[in-house]
């Protein structure tokens, strides 16, 4: 997909100004409160109309001011879903799915009601109706109606954030699915740095309404990590754990990594900040923390007063971070060799 757009709207005090050229299968939109991601996302649906300027999807118009078009929303082939699903509360499962699908015309027609039930497992829902459903129940439902609706896009504000994490982090593996399988492109709004890092190619980020750029997910999270709270995220897939001295040992990057209790017993996705990486120049003699990792630095980089430290460790990477004179008295460089120290309560399952 090919998203291509310059425009300008102005709403009060507020101007979105945009000029920008995306593409890929997976693309987010990021940016503080208030810098204009919403109204993108009503522009591009056709809810709105931009003042002047073009959009064209795939080299076609959805809008342009100079020839006068302005396609109607159900011309543009956008599905839209929102943060709270929608569903229509008199209708069952099924007939809510049946409406995407009848309201796209039988010769554009390519995605079939079974198979998306069977992609976002709700096959068992069919007969129900949408007040028995949980939140995750409800979004992957609005996501099949969308989906059977044909789009050429899905277009997606907040999706998620509606969800607690645990149903989140569940959600995402069936967009991402969805995405691949019946190959329709999604363009999302999120707050979320981890979910752009779990299902966007490239990144367009806003502020105060204009363009601050494209960037990959991975260098977005970098560059963020000395103004986020949480700093940078370690995405970690650690194998099927064994009970050890009452923790939990997960095999990862050819070692194993000692992980308190309540990790649960089952492979899967870990979340851990590079602020509790502890770096160590030397092999310390005595530590309470249970991890303790020969590292080689790969590389530094700087966000906001913040230095982050790339690791090598045995060939998987992870992102510690120190304060600049940290990184000095340490001397830490490119090749040089560290112990990274993690206490064993500092992973976080996804
Ligand atoms: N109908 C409207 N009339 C006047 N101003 C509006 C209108 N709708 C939105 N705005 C203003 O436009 C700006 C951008 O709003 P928008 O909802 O696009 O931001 P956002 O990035 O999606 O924010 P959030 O992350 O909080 O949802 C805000 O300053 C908002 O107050």
């Amino acid at each position: 997909m090919e998203l291509q757009l310059q425009l300008r709207k102005q709403q009060g005090d507020f101007a979105l100004e945009l000029d920008l050229k995306v593409s890929g299968e997976r693309i987010g939109i990021f940016g503080p409160s208030g810098s204009g991601k919403s109204t993108l996302v009503n522009l591009l649906a056709g809810l709105a109309r931009p003042d002047a300027g073009q959009i064209l999807l795939d080299g076609q118009p959805l809008f342009d001011s100079s020839n006068r078009i302005n396609l109607l929303p159900h011309r543009r082939r956008i599905a839209l879903v929102f943060q709270q699903h929608g569903l229509f509360p008199h209708l069952t499962v099924r007939k809510n799915l049946l409406y995407g699908y009848q309201r796209c015309p039988a010769a554009e027609r390519r995605i079939e009601l079974a198979e998306v039930a069977e992609v976002l497992e709700i096959t068992d829902l069919m007969g129900q109706m949408p007040d028995t459903l949980s939140g995750g129940q409800s979004q992957r439902v609005a996501l099949g109606r969308a989906i059977l609706a044909s789009p050429r896009l899905l277009l997606m504000d907040e999706p998620l954030s509606a969800l607690d994490d645990d149903l989140r982090y569940r959600i995402i593996p069936y967009l991402n699915l969805v995405s691949e399988r019946f190959r329709i492109p999604f363009v999302f709004i999120s707050h979320s740095l981890v979910e752009m890092r779990l299902m966007a190619d490239q990144v367009a980020v806003l502020e105060k309404g204009q363009l601050a750029g494209v960037v990959a997910p991975e260098e977005l999270a970098r560059q963020r990590m000395g103004q986020s709270a949480s700093g940078y995220i370690n995405l970690l897939e650690l194998g099927m754990p064994e009970e050890q001295e009452g923790l939990l040992a997960f095999p990862w990057a050819g070692q194993e990594l000692l992980l308190s209790g309540g990790a649960g017993t089952e492979p899967g996705t870990f979340e851990l900040s590079s602020r509790d990486i502890i770096l160590c120049k030397r092999h310390p003699d005595a530590i309470s923390a249970r991890n303790l990792l020969p590292c080689m630095v790969r590389s530094l980089f700087e966000s906001g007063k913040k230095t982050g430290i790339e690791l090598d460790c045995n060939g998987s990477s992870l992102v510690a971070e120190v304060v600049p004179a940290a990184a000095q008295e340490l001397q830490i460089t490119p090749g040089s060799t560290v112990w990274a120290a993690i206490k064993a309560s500092a992973f976080r399952r996804l």
